[in-house]
């Protein structure tokens, strides 16, 4: 049986995830409160596997998270898209006329800015999860409260649902990188090859540095599929590349790393895995 760390509460996105990448598995949960608490297990206990959020299609990138995988040393084993849809819920008790205040995960509010901006009545106040949100209001009694959560989530808790499907756009993916310790991701893949990878590096303040990396990347038929600049904290202006490319040919990916590596500072391939190619329904 694999142990899955994840952030937040049975019924939360993480949590359904962790279910559809490893649909077919025995699979323990381990839910922590922050994305920290989940690289401090796989720290703990070499053997656990990470399940984190890393970016998502209306609220864009969880920064924090790039940070955290670069810095546990651990490595990217894997991929997974979820399509994510919102329903508004409460005590089956409450209704429209009584609830006032509605909780969630910062980045589900984010998702549902639009819905929200419609509904100025309700207050909007930042939880650590959405399941958590409407476990707490279930198991709490707390009248006149509403959370924004899956709708698995809400009848896992007997909310009653007020509206389903309140995201922004009903195309709303989060992708999930599954983090394990490095010499230990070989049990998590399939026996299907590499075909992405992640990797990190910072670049000299020079004319082109970031386009000659770029240059080599097309020039061995690496795809770029993302790029997040982040600031180096101490060194002002400066920043880490995080990037993910696909590729048809492992070695032609090698060559590439060891093309781009002498034109880059602190190069580290964060992890090599399968992509998700499936397409989620809208
Ligand atoms: O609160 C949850 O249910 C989560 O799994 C967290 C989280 C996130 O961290 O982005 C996961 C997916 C959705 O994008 C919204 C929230």
């Amino acid at each position: 049986m694999k142990t899955i760390a994840i952030q937040g509460f049975e019924g939360s996105f993480h949590d359904i995830a962790a279910h559809g990448y490893f649909a077919g598995e025995d699979i323990r949960l381990i839910c922590c409160a922050t994305f920290e608490q989940v690289f401090e297990n796989i720290r703990r206990s070499p053997d656990i596997v990470g399940l984190v959020a890393i970016e998502n299609t209306i609220a864009g990138s969880l920064l924090h998270n790039y940070e955290l995988l670069r810095d546990s040393g651990t490595t990217v084993a894997g991929e997974y898209k979820l399509r994510i849809s919102h329903c508004i819920c409460c005590l089956p008790e409450d209704s429209w006329e009584t609830v006032a205040e509605v909780h969630s995960h910062p980045v589900a509010l984010m998702q549902c800015r639009g819905f929200l901006a419609n509904h100025p009545e309700l207050k909007a106040v930042e939880a650590e999860d959405t399941a958590g949100s409407a476990k707490f209001i279930a198991e709490n009694k707390c009248r006149g409260w509403a959370a924004i959560c899956s709708r698995q989530a809400a009848e896992m808790y007997g909310m009653k649902v007020l509206e389903d499907q309140i995201e922004d756009n009903k195309h709303n993916f989060t992708r999930f990188l599954v983090v394990a310790t490095p010499g230990r991701e070989g049990m998590l893949r399939t026996c299907r090859e590499t075909d992405k990878a992640s990797l990190v590096f910072s670049l000299p303040h020079e004319e082109g540095s970031l386009s000659q990396v770029l240059s080599i990347l097309s020039f061995y038929k690496i795809n770029l599929t993302k790029i997040q600049s982040l600031p180096i904290i101490g060194h002002e202006w400066e920043y880490m590349f995080y990037v993910d490319v696909v590729y048809n040919s492992a070695t032609r990916f090698c060559q590439c790393v060891d093309a781009i590596m002498p034109l880059t500072k602190e190069l580290k391939i964060l992890g090599e895995y399968r992509h998700d190619g499936t397409n989620p329904t809208i």
